[in-house]
């Protein structure tokens, strides 16, 4: 799904946390969300998510307003997803899709029932959790949880995927594999994604964009009073010729996080 961000603003009282956000996003884009803490990149996830909504400017998804609703086009990960303890992994998975296709009888019967399985076994394999179904989140790693987390997710094919942090407590092994993971679903599915990350690195690495978020405003009398924008949007398309250019960039945005550009 395409994504159109018009004139944006999200205020919270008198805390202006974003404002002036403007940019179009096309269909599979990778974009890497990036920016100091506090800066409003979960903020404008939830917007995306419609579990908050703009307070000035629209968004439209496949050129239309987005709904007012969270709906099965756009599913999101979290850092620690709480996945649910009392269910197994299939169960966690199974109750991810009966909850998309009929979230008022909650339950799937029959042969809807044993599709819905055979969809859900699939998603869990491609996570690489195929000897696991069974098995509760208690007794699975982190980085286990975190791919039944992602398997939730994507079983509902979400056109638009939403990762907020989502390696982020990952040791640096299986936050390997989940990267070459993560790019293969997003190859295979053609999802247009939003990932944060304080990883700069791996933001650099995986996406096809980087989006970074800071004020390009402040008063120090009223630090409310101005929120932050989009300060770099870097296409990284032909990042394996460009090598200087995306270094100078990174350092560019370490800097600014630093505090030292302003
Ligand atoms: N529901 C809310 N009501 C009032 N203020 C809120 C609400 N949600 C977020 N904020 C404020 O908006 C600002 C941005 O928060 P947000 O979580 O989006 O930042 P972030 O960039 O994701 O931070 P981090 O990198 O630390 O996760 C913060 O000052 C936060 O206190």
């Amino acid at each position: 799904m395409s994504l159109v961000v018009e004139n944006v603003w999200k205020e919270y009282g008198d805390q202006v946390v974003l404002e002036r956000l403007n940019f179009e996003v096309p269909t599979g884009e990778f974009c890497a969300v990036v920016g100091p803490s506090g800066c409003g990149k979960t903020t404008f996830l939830r917007m995306l998510l419609a579990m908050e909504q703009p307070t000035r400017g629209k968004i439209l998804l496949d050129g239309k307003p987005l709904p007012d609703e969270p709906g099965p086009d756009r599913g999101i990960v979290f850092q620690r997803y709480s996945v649910f303890p009392h269910l197994t992994v299939l169960e966690n998975v199974l109750l991810g899709l009966e909850f998309e296709r009929s979230p008022f009888l909650g339950r799937f019967f029959g042969a809807e029932r044993r599709r819905a399985i055979g969809e859900a076994r699939a998603c869990i394999a491609s996570v690489g959790l195929e000897h696991a179904f069974d098995k509760y989140p208690a007794e699975l790693s982190g980085g286990m949880q975190q791919r039944l987390a992602i398997a939730q997710t994507l079983a509902r094919k979400p056109k638009v995927l939403l990762l907020d942090e989502p390696f982020g407590a990952l040791d640096p092994g299986t936050k390997a594999q989940m990267h070459d993971l993560l790019l293969k679903l997003w190859q295979e599915e053609g999802m247009t994604v939003f990932m944060i990350t304080h990883d700069l690195s791996e933001g650099f690495e995986l996406a096809t964009r980087v989006l970074s978020f800071d004020k390009v405003r402040r008063d120090p009398q009223a630090p409310n009073a101005y929120g932050a924008t989009v300060v770099y949007d870097l296409p990284l398309d032909e990042k394996a010729y460009r090598k200087p250019i995306v270094e100078r960039w990174r350092r560019a945005i370490l800097e600014r996080q630093a505090g030292l550009v302003h």
